[in-house]
This record gives structure tokens, C-alpha cells and sequence, in this order.
């Protein structure tokens, strides 16, 4: 029998086995759920309790950019904001949840299941909240999709669940110690929060950011009623014919900001917009519409990096050579005094890299050599795996992800191909330019807020296979020219991005978007 916490309350291990068990509950001599307010980390005077919740985080679980952002900037804002994350059990979360304890319950509501909360304190202290549902989420592999790569064919039900659990505790009714004045959502599996907290009328503001606007969370209509959707809600949240949960963190959100300032003007116009651009150039109109430039971790350090074979630093570029060859024998490519490109990413249309795969024969040919590493669309590993057969001195490729190696990709690459189609931000140029790999990247969102063409990588207007082809040409003069290519390469190492910029954006937006809540609801009152 574990022992009582401070409030006399006996907390239990969150294990799998422990998920049917019954949660203690805080309520009060009526029964109702009791409201405690406990702010616990150190923070500035006006500092705010937020909730950020995600559909992944990579101290547990990731399938893209999103996860690394999730364990980065809560961590990055906790010396300003009391922050703390949620997100869903999945297996791979309750496996590394260690020592997490079951604090509070999540009632039934239309067809969306109870389930139990816990608790687990990261080894830094970041305390991240898990939704337990053992049939929604403890399964094994990715967040949103089967070993097969299709969509659980209950993803409605599983991200109305996380969406209906955040907004339930921001209404104090999780039988939690701790609620949050601000609930910061992220990307489409948890924006129907916006809309929970509208038709519930808790008085908690929410910032939806955007991560991907590609990716929008699109269910039938008829499902409205089981995800408990108010029928007066509904057309708020029609996207042509079927139930949008990315717009309705659009539509009922207090405040909207996507990750770089680029892609946030690009998503209010037709090109890049996904249908939803009208609604967000309004949103933008009335300010409620921002860009914050990712950062990135600082574990990304040539200088510090234990998975290098040698570390290195600015101008030492025979240590970052050395990684090179280290690449190039892990990827069983001869040895080679040629350029050796990278592609760190996931293979999707997203990323275009059917262009890289049509502008590999000319960088072949020019003495370059292309390593890949990532996973996604089987058409698209396809061709990266036949260009391997086609070029085996030139091209050579890991199907699947790791990070180990995706960093000594990172050092020892001279470029980076990055010709995405669209970019919200994107971290892999990021982490490049940090190893001194200079990005050649299509001109599009975020890429143009990180990479100075000509100075700390290589812009090209146009995502087509020409445009591509040209860039990397001048690629290839800048590498004939080691005077140049050294101050590009130490231009790029030394360029600010770690999260304390963005960190302090985020800061200021949680305490404008809460305070502007708080003022409408001053105004209302005394009117
Ligand atoms: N198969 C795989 N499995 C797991 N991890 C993999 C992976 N392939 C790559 N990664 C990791 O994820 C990173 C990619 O992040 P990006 O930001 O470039 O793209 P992503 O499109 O996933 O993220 C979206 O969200 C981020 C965060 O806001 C935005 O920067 C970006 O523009 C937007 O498209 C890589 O650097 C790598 O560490």
C-alpha cells in the first residue's frame, strides 16, 4: 500500500495494470469536484499556469517536429510560466512513465469514454499529466497510425477524448490540484479544446499553435453527436461536408500562431491556405494571428554532441571531416574528396524530395554524394531505395529513424536538401546549420525566416527540379571556394536558434492572450 501524499490522499502507480483500477478524487463535502489553485515552479510575478497539451513529445514518443517542439519549449518557458504538458497513454508513454501516479478522473460525456489522469514529474521536474484509457490509447507504434501506416480507424474518438480531458481541466473538474489559466493546444488532435471550453463556458482563454496546417483532423458529420459537438456548434465546424477539428481550434481559440512568421502570412492566402486561408486572413485582421520561429535544443553542439565521432567547433573542420568519413563508412559509400549532401526528413510529398530524387543523377555526376535518413510514404522510400541501386557509390540511404544518426548525418554532411513544397518551420535546417551544413532549401515559410541566402545556406525560389538543379550549382562553386565556404559555414554554426528567443515570445503571447481574456471579461461584467 503506498503511503499518503502530503493532502492525505493515497496515489498509486500509473502502470498499465493499474489503469482499471478507480482514481482518488478531490471533492468536496457535497461531492462535487473541489477547484484547488496550487501554482508550484518558481516563476516571475506575472507568471500564468498553462496546460500544454500535445498529441506527442519526444521524452516519450515522436513522429516529427512536432514531439521535439513538445519537449523543448514547455521546458524552455518554465522559469516564466508554472507549465505543464499532457498527453495521451499511449504504450510507449506508459513504458518510460516512471514512478507516474493516478491523481484525477475525466467523467464520461456523450460517446467519449472516462479515463484516469496521472502524474509523472520528468528527471527535471516538468510534470506532464497522462490521459489513461487503455483502449484509446496503450497501444504500440505511432500516435496516429497502424504498423500498416493507415489512420486508427478511431481517431476521432481518441483526440475528442484528449481535446474534452484539457478543457475538463481547465474547468477544475478533473479532481486535479491544479488547474491551468491558459490551455496551449497544439495542432489538430487537441484544437477541439478550444471548442470544449467555448460550449462548456469555462472561462479559460486558449492559443492554438499551428504545427502543420496540412494536417487537419477531417471526421464525418454524423459523428458530431457521439464527440459531444452542440448541434448550434456544427456549421463552426464544417469543412466542406465533414467535422473539421483543426478549425475549430481556429474558429473558438482566443488567440492562433503558427511557427514561423512566414508561414503565418502564407496561410492566409489561397496557395498555401488548405481552405482555411479566409478564415485565417480574419483571424490575422483582428490580431489574433502570429508567427514564433522554433527553436532548437541546445544538445545540438558540435563541441558537445557524444554521438560524434569527433567533436568539433568553428573553423576546426578537420574534425568535422573526420564525422564525414565516419558517415561515409557507415553508409558503406567510398571515401570521396566530393561534396556529400544530406536529406534528414520525413518521406513525404510534404518534403519534396521527388525533386532531389530528379537532381541526383546531376550531383552523381558532379563527384557529389547523397545519405538519407527517414521514413513516411512507401512510394517515396521506393525511390530513395532505387537510387541507392542505381548510384551505390554516390547514393545511400537509412529507411526508418534514429537520432544517433540523424546527428552524425548532421555533422558530417557539407549541404542539406531541404526543396519542401511548404515548410511552417522546420528544425532539420536548423540542426544542419548548427553542424555547419548549409541548407539548400526552397524559399517557403520558415525556411526564409532561418536560412540567409548566401550567408548561412542557399534559397531557391521555386520548387521544381530546375530550380533545385541551379541551387545546386552555386553549391557546388561555393565548395570550390573554401574561403567562402568557411565563412558560410561559420555564419551558419553561429546563428542564434535556441529556444531562449522563442521561449520569451511564447511567454509574452501566454500573458497577452490571458490578459486580454481577463480584460474582455472585466469589460463584460462592469457593462
Ligand atoms: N521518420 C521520422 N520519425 C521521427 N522523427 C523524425 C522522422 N524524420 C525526421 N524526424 C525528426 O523530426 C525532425 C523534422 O522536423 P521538421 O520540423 O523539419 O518537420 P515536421 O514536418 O516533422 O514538423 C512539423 O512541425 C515542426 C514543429 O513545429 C515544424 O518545424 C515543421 O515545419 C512542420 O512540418 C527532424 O529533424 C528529425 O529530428
Amino acid at each position: 500500500m503506498p503511503a499518503p501524499d502530503s493532502a492525505g490522499r493515497t496515489r498509486r502507480a500509473a502502470s498499465a495494470g493499474a489503469l482499471r483500477s478507480k482514481s482518488p478524487r478531490l471533492r468536496d463535502a457535497k461531492g462535487r469536484f473541489q477547484r484547488c489553485l496550487v501554482a508550484t515552479a518558481p516563476c516571475a510575478p506575472d507568471a500564468h499556469r498553462s496546460l500544454f497539451v500535445t498529441s506527442e513529445m519526444s521524452d516519450f514518443i515522436k513522429a516529427g517536429g512536432l514531439g521535439e517542439v513538445a519537449a523543448a519549449l514547455p521546458r524552455a518557458l518554465r522559469d516564466r510560466h508554472d507549465v505543464r504538458v499532457l498527453i495521451p497513454g499511449y504504450q510507449a508513454v506508459l513504458e518510460r512513465a516512471i514512478g507516474a501516479e493516478v491523481v484525477g478522473r475525466i467523467e464520461a460525456h456523450a460517446d467519449l469514454p472516462a479515463c484516469e489522469i496521472a502524474l509523472v514529474h520528468q528527471p527535471d521536474g516538468l510534470p506532464v499529466y497522462i490521459l489513461l484509457n487503455a483502449a484509446l490509447f496503450a497501444r504500440p507504434g505511432s500516435p496516429y497510425v497502424t504498423a500498416e501506416g493507415v489512420e486508427w480507424d478511431d481517431n476521432a474518438l481518441r483526440f475528442a477524448t484528449l481535446s474534452y480531458a484539457a478543457a475538463q481541466i481547465a474547468a477544475g473538474a478533473a479532481g486535479l490540484d491544479w488547474t491551468p489559466e491558459l490551455l496551449h493546444l497544439n495542432d489538430w488532435p487537441c484544437a477541439l479544446a478550444a471548442g470544449y471550453l467555448r460550449w462548456s463556458g469555462t472561462p479559460v482563454p486558449s492559443l492554438l499553435t499551428i504545427h502543420n496546417l496540412a494536417y487537419q483532423g477531417l471526421f464525418p458529420h454524423a459523428m458530431a453527436g457521439a464527440l459531444g459537438v452542440p448541434d448550434a456548434a456544427r456549421d463552426a465546424l464544417d469543412f466542406y461536408g465533414r467535422l473539421s477539428f483543426l478549425q475549430a481550434g481556429i474558429v473558438f481559440a482566443d488567440q492562433v500562431n503558427t511557427v514561423s512568421i512566414s508561414y503565418a502570412q502564407q496561410i492566409t492566402g489561397p496557395e498555401l491556405g488548405c481552405g482555411l486561408d479566409e478564415l485565417l486572413a480574419r483571424r490575422a485582421a483582428a490580431g489574433r494571428l502570429s508567427g514564433i520561429v522554433n527553436g532548437i535544443d541546445p544538445s545540438y553542439d558540435p563541441r558537445t554532441d557524444t554521438h560524434l565521432q569527433v567533436p568539433f567547433s568553428v573553423n576546426q573542420w578537420q574534425g568535422k571531416n573526420v564525422n564525414a568519413q565516419h558517415v561515409r563508412r557507415a553508409f558503406h559509400l567510398p571515401q570521396s574528396r566530393g561534396p556529400l549532401f544530406a536529406v534528414v526528413s520525413r518521406l513525404v510529398h510534404q518534403k519534396g524530395l521527388d525533386l532531389v530524387v530528379d537532381v541526383a543523377p546531376q550531383i552523381a555526376a558532379a563527384g557529389g554524394q547523397i545519405v538519407f535518413v527517414g521514413q513516411g510514404e512507401r512510394p517515396i522510400e521506393q525511390s530513395v531505395r532505387a537510387l541507392c541501386a542505381r548510384y551505390p557509390a554516390h547514393v545511400a540511404a537509412m529507411i526508418g529513424f534514429e537520432e544517433a544518426t540523424a546527428r552524425r548525418v548532421y555533422a558530417g554532411s557539407d549541404f542539406l536538401l531541404m526543396p519542401s513544397r511548404f515548410e511552417p518551420c522546420g528544425l532539420s535546417q536548423m540542426y544542419a546549420q548548427r553542424f555547419g551544413s548549409l541548407p539548400i532549401a526552397h524559399a517557403t515559410g520558415g525556411l526564409i525566416d532561418t536560412v540567409d541566402d548566401g550567408v548561412t545556406g542557399f534559397l531557391f525560389a521555386e520548387p521544381s527540379a530546375d530550380a533545385l538543379r541551379r541551387c545546386v550549382g552555386r553549391a557546388f562553386r561555393t565548395w570550390r571556394q573554401p574561403t567562402l565556404l568557411s565563412a558560410m559555414r561559420r555564419a551558419a554554426m553561429l546563428t542564434p536558434s535556441g529556444w531562449e528567443r522563442a521561449g520569451a515570445r511564447y511567454a509574452e503571447l501566454y500573458t497577452r492572450t490571458t490578459t486580454t481574456r481577463a480584460n474582455a471579461t472585466r469589460m463584460r461584467a462592469v457593462g
